[in-house]
């Protein structure tokens, strides 16, 4: 399961590895005060320690970041980018020369007109600018190679579609101008008709959202949101969690499926607008996740009258008492606010539980001994309601425990990613040449947008500062930022101001930015000194499933170096029980196949 060693928690959390069955009986020792900021472990150095032994890469310290210093002359001496040229030809020419042998109810205040669902046809645009266009046309497009001899649809001009090998789907990108740091337009066009009528779909149901017991109000909601139908998940769960008497929920359902809007109905079913108090906690593990799962909750609630409150460092004040019927959080801030008896809020007018990432939330190390707490704080009534696209089998029987007699919804494990998701990996020399590949790789990142993941927090920096000077348009996030920063980070990714954004896990699980196409694996997630530095398997899912949200397309590829990342990926396609296409970085067939298959994957040009 996803560790938070390196960098993964929120930055009020605390770690404890208490035995988890002992602290469901009848914990509540007094918890320590949550440290302001999450540390790095000093262990997280040892990926360096590994790559020391290989390659006759450039002579950089593997645990370090190349040398600052030689960076501006290398980037002098190299080709600026050329849009129309071939990407990996010039650029790892240094890597392969220097290759060698690599081993309720809601209270409703006014009566709303009738709801009616969308156009099943959606068109979404860049987020919170819903716009209606023409459906693609993929008659117009010509066929192409995806690079892996697969045909694919290929439209011309400025804007390029693909329709995936089963014509299940049709995307557009439209690049109106794919350069200068915030001026591009990107817009995405997806048709989910098709998708979600197929019946081996996660986005398929058989019900509308008429038909599901939700009140007319988040009806209207949820057609503001510009759903059309219910996902699998969401017809599923759904009535079991509205259902009464309350039972508890554990839910998975695979990345991007929209569990956010099944447990969010739910809460706001559940809770009583009247009432000025708390009546729905739900936690997830970092700051990001919990204010974008309070967006939702907001417009999915839009034409109701309750109100939410985000419970993350800086965002509420002390002694300040809480009306609002929605308390959304992370673990440290949540445990602060319970601090004060019933100063805040009385927890026992808590009637919904939920926790998102509910692996993570659980989990012995990290998150687990403050969501335990907090639950001690709440009716023993209370609705456990745990949603997540990954339940370890270990972690699925402490999940009941925490929620007993739950309804189940779990997933066989070799669906639990999805499939519209390329996955490659790209065989580097060492790490100066991933630095290499990651710079060469920047044209295909910024067709639309992608996110970097590494393992430490000097790395996403390091990487962030030295394509900045490239002249590319990044940013990095990591808990060592301020609250404020971070926010506004996010925001601007967001938004599409910047293309590429440098992080650790730190928003590896929840985020939905949709125009996200692209996730690299700068490092191969593992389970930190715990875990013996063994591959984390569910850190990788979560992590590429930061793309292909919905129903869109998307790639990851994995950086390997040595042996041993090269063993932790053959371990997570063992695991996951799908290949991944091997990209040698030596090989300019390889490179041009990369470069020809990211692009018809992410819709780019050709
Ligand atoms: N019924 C629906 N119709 C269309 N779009 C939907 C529907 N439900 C959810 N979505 C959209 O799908 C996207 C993914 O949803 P969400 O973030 O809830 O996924 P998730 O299952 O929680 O993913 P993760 O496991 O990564 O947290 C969001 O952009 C959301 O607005």
């Amino acid at each position: 399961m996803g560790k938070d060693w390196a960098d993964e928690v929120d930055d009020d959390e605390v770690d404890a590895a208490q035995d988890l069955r002992s602290r469901l009986g009848g914990l509540a020792p007094e918890s320590p005060e949550p440290s302001s900021q999450a540390s790095e472990s000093p262990a997280v150095a040892s990926l360096a320690s590994r790559i020391g032994g290989l390659s006759t890469g450039p002579s950089s310290s593997p645990s370090q970041p190349p040398p600052s210093s030689s960076s501006p002359q290398r980037e002098r001496e190299r080709p600026r980018l050329n849009p129309q040229a071939p990407i990996f030809g010039r650029a790892l020419a240094g890597v392969k020369a220097d290759r060698t042998e690599k081993p309720k109810e809601a209270t409703p205040t006014a009566p709303p007109p009738a709801p009616a669902p969308p156009p099943a046809q959606k068109t979404e645009t860049t987020p919170g600018t819903p716009k209606t266009t023409e459906p693609t046309k993929p008659a117009a497009m010509a066929s192409a190679d995806d690079g892996w001899g697969n045909t694919v649809a290929a439209a011309p001009d400025a804007v390029d579609a693909v329709v995936n090998g089963d014509g299940d789907q049709a995307q557009s990108v439209d690049m109106s101008s794919t350069s200068g740091l915030i001026s591009n337009e990107f817009q995405v066009e997806v048709k989910l008709a098709d998708l979600q009528a197929d019946p081996n779909s996660p986005l398929y149901s058989v019900t509308k959202f008429e038909e599901l017991p939700i009140h007319e109000h988040l009806l209207k909601g949820i057609y503001a949101a510009g759903f059309t139908k219910p996902s699998k998940i969401q017809e599923k769960a759904l009535p079991l969690l509205i259902a009464n008497p309350a039972q508890n929920l554990i839910g998975q359902s695979q990345s991007g499926t929209g569990k956010t809007a099944a447990f969010a109905l739910n809460m706001l079913s559940r809770v009583d607008a009247a009432l000025m108090t708390p009546q729905a906690i739900c936690l997830a593990p970092s700051r990001e996740l919990a204010r974008q799962i309070q967006e939702v909750v907001d417009k999915l609630g839009q034409f109701t009258q309750i109100k939410t409150c985000l419970a993350v460092p800086n965002s509420w004040k002390r002694g300040v008492r809480i009306e609002q019927q929605i308390v959304i959080g992370t673990p440290g801030t949540l445990q602060e606010m319970l601090r004060g008896g019933t100063r805040h809020f009385d927890p026992k007018m808590i009637k919904v539980f939920v926790l998102d990432e509910a692996d993570q939330m659980i989990q012995l190390q990290g998150l687990g001994d403050q969501t335990f707490r907090i639950k001690k704080a709440l009716p023993e009534n209370v609705q456990n309601v745990l949603f997540s696209a990954t339940f370890p089998e270990e972690v699925q029987e402490f999940a009941k425990l925490f929620a007993p007699e739950a309804n189940q919804l779990f997933l066989k494990q070799e669906d639990v990613t999805v499939d519209a998701i390329k996955q490659l990996y790209l065989e580097c020399d060492s790490e100066q040449g991933k630095f290499e590949a990651l710079s060469m790789l920047y044209d295909c990142m910024s067709i639309g947008q992608s996110i970097v993941f590494c393992r430490k927090k000097m790395t996403a920096d390091m990487i962030s500062d030295r394509l900045g000077q490239e002249g590319h348009s990044v940013a990095s996030l990591h808990g060592d930022k301020l609250s404020d920063e971070r926010d506004a980070i996010l925001d601007g990714f967001r938004d599409g101001k910047t293309k590429v954004l440098i992080t650790t896990n730190v928003i590896a699980r929840g985020i939905d930015i949709q125009q996200v196409n692209m996730v690299v694996n700068f490092d191969v997630p593992d389970m930190g000194p715990e875990g013996g530095f063994a591959p984390d398997v569910e850190t990788y899912i979560h992590r590429i499933g930061r793309t292909g949200r919905f129903g869109r397309k998307g790639c990851s590829v994995t950086f390997v170096s040595d042996d041993r990342s090269m063993r932790d990926v053959q371990s997570i396609m063992d695991t996951l029980g799908k290949p991944m296409k091997k990209i040698d970085a030596r090989s300019q067939k390889d490179l041009d196949q990369l470069e020809k298959a990211l692009r018809a994957a992410m819709k780019g040009p050709n």
